[in-house]
């Protein structure tokens, strides 16, 4: 019962992912509950003792109260005036003190949950863009995505908070109503049904804020959408003269975010002005109502104190309640993305993998990318990569190649056929494993924002400099970075873009290289490097003894000049493979004389 009456307080549905994140703080609800009592009932106290007070201002006792007041005023009333004024003020102020002081206690309790649970939301995020398999991103837009981290995840930290100020509230308006009953239950009734025609009131807006809170969201995401493509395309919008229509887009973006929170605003607006309204017709009824039944002044003054005390709450309930309507998308939002259930699951697999000691074999492996009656992207593929040995993956744009590699990184899983490590089916070794056997250059270098060290240690953390030196020399860019002011400490920028393509794509091979990988791919990643330095380069991991498996997607004719076998597809389909030199010849390829004019491939036994 307990928990359920938690669950029904805390932010996400019952159950939910935002529950399984923030439930280790539900212990916090009945803290603050409690806090909150104290405090209201100290301050009623205080309140009551205003009755007696007054009536020895006035010099006239109230005939109205009953029990415990009564009992106070009789106790009091044993005390000549002046006595009784001075034990009725230092007992009121010492209520004051004691309530304002667990006041602040609560509010700081209240912070630290919620910046604690807040926390807990985000890295919970940030840990499930870790748990959700590679092609969640191929489908999800970043937009989205970057939308939930940055805005939502607050937006739903602060419903957190609306629910604990919700609570704190609704306990001292129950305190107050209590207390109210005591001093005159008539009056109170007239409070009662003002309450209820407030709260009909707001329900209705508070439907109307949920309904426009999922707009918010969606219009946050377009916004954000134009905003990341423009930062990413900026060099294209410039180049195709589409500032202005770019500029109108994120415009009329942004328009739309402004006026899903206008209308937000608007409602809370016209809910609070008929609050106002209802407020004072409820204080006119109650003067009248009062004044009707003869209630004395004292009880009157007391009665009006807490109601005006009660004021605020009323209107700290109703906005609260529209400010928590307007967070329903935000939480809908990281439900979503919290929630495991419909996304691809990350790669699994128990056995460790120490080394590289056989073929790679390629087993009638079929991929399709996205929902079915798309055309598969590799069908029924087979070939093997021979250990020790560099193979180049050949085919026209679109063939399949760079789908490989991403099979091979288990970034994505094949949906038949089988990918055999040494004979073991690669999806039963631990992904981590596998990958720390994995050296990765690609034409798109995902670089960091980052010193050059920093970037070529990032799969070897805390590797030794000489050993960075060395994966830098054999990329054929130590000399670029030994002359920099600050060398090594060179911040490379956002995505490497404080270097040149070339210069980026060589800090990505010394990445590669760092590890000493048991299979290195080479996807693309020597094309925006000059020939020379390209065959330096690869003359350099030839003749380093290190003989990893290589796989090289490539359209240089010079870097496959330097492969020993050849896998050729087309369309998701073997064509052929074998020995690179066969290939050519028998298919007359365009690189065929290159090949042999560069270099006769020997091929290299598998250590
Ligand atoms: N994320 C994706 N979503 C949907 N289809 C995709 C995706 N990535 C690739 N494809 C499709 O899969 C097929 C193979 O693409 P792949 O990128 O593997 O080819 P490629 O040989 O590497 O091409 P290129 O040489 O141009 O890089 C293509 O038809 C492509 O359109």
């Amino acid at each position: 019962m307990i928990n359920r009456i938690l669950r029904a307080f805390w932010p996400g549905v019952a159950g939910s992912p935002l529950w399984a994140v923030s439930r280790r703080y539900a212990w916090a609800v009945p803290v603050v509950a409690l806090l909150s009592f104290l405090a209201t009932t100290l301050e009623g106290l205080g309140i009551g003792l205003l009755i007696p007070l007054m009536g020895t201002l006035l010099a006239t006792q109230p005939t109205e109260p009953t029990g415990l007041l009564a009992t106070t005023i009789r106790l009091a009333g044993t005390t000549d005036p002046n006595t009784r004024l001075v034990v009725f003020g230092v007992v009121i102020l010492g209520f004051v003190v004691l309530k304002s002081l667990i006041q602040a206690i609560n509010t700081m309790f209240i912070a630290w949950v919620d910046g604690r649970a807040g926390n807990d939301i985000r890295s919970a995020l940030s840990l499930q863009l870790f748990n959700v398999g590679f092609p969640f991103f191929l489908d999800e837009g970043r937009a989205r995505l970057l939308n939930i981290l940055s805005t939502e995840a607050w937006r739903v930290s602060d419903a957190l908070r609306t629910r604990f100020k919700i609570l704190v509230d609704a306990i001292s308006a129950l305190v107050f109503t209590v207390l109210l009953l005591i001093i005159n239950w008539k009056l109170t009734l007239i409070v009662v049904a003002g309450a209820v025609v407030i709260r009909t009131i707001q329900v209705n807006f508070v439907r109307r804020v949920q309904t426009m809170s999922d707009e918010v969201s969606l219009s946050n995401v377009h916004l954000a959408e134009r905003m990341v493509r423009t930062i990413d395309a900026i060099r294209a919008i410039h180049v195709f003269n589409q500032e202005e229509q770019e500029h109108r887009n994120l415009a009329v973006a942004s328009e739309g975010v402004r006026r899903s929170l206008f209308e937000i605003e608007r409602l809370s607006a016209i809910a609070w002005s008929m609050l106002e309204v209802a407020l004072a017709v409820l204080f006119i009824g109650l003067l009248i109502g009062a004044h009707l039944a003869g209630t004395s002044f004292p009880i009157l003054f007391a009665f009006m104190v807490v109601l005006y005390r009660f004021q605020p709450l009323i209107r700290g309930l109703s906005g609260a309640n529209i400010a928590l309507a307007a967070t329903e998308g935000s939480v809908r939002e990281v439900e979503w993305l919290l929630d495991p259930s419909g996304k691809p699951a990350p790669p699994r697999g128990a056995l460790s993998f120490w080394r590289l000691s056989g073929p790679i074999v390629f087993d009638r492996v079929s991929f399709t990318y996205g929902s079915a009656g798309k055309a598969p992207a590799l069908h029924q593929l087979s070939f093997t990569l021979e250990r020790g040995r560099t193979t180049a993956l050949i085919g026209r744009s679109g063939s399949g190649k760079s789908t490989v590699v991403a099979l091979l990184c288990r970034l994505i899983e094949p949906d038949e056929g089988r990918i055999l490590i040494d004979g073991v089916p690669l999806n039963e070794l631990d992904p981590r494993s596998w990958r720390a056997h994995l050296g990765l250059a690609g034409q798109d270098v995902d670089l960091i924002d980052g010193t050059i060290r920093e970037n070529i240690e990032y799969g070897e953390p805390g590797a030794a400099l000489d050993a960075i030196v060395e994966a830098a020399r054999m990329a054929d860019i130590h000399e670029f970075i030994d002359d920099l002011p600050d060398g090594y400490q060179t911040r490379v920028g956002t995505r490497g873009l404080g270097l040149s393509g070339g210069q980026r794509q060589r800090v990505g091979l010394a990445r590669a290289f760092l590890r000493r990988p048991d299979i290195l791919i080479l996807d693309e990643a020597t094309n925006a490097i000059d020939g020379l330095s390209e065959a330096a380069i690869l003359s350099l991991v030839r003749d380093s003894g290190w003989q990893p498996t290589t796989i090289v997607v490539s359209h240089h004719a010079s870097t496959l000049a330097f492969c020993d076998d050849g896998v050729v597809i087309d369309r998701g389909t073997l064509v052929e493979s074998g020995p690179l030199l066969e290939l050519a010849a028998s298919r007359n390829m365009s690189f065929a004389a290159e090949l042999n004019g560069v270099r006769q491939p020997t091929s290299r036994q598998a250590q």
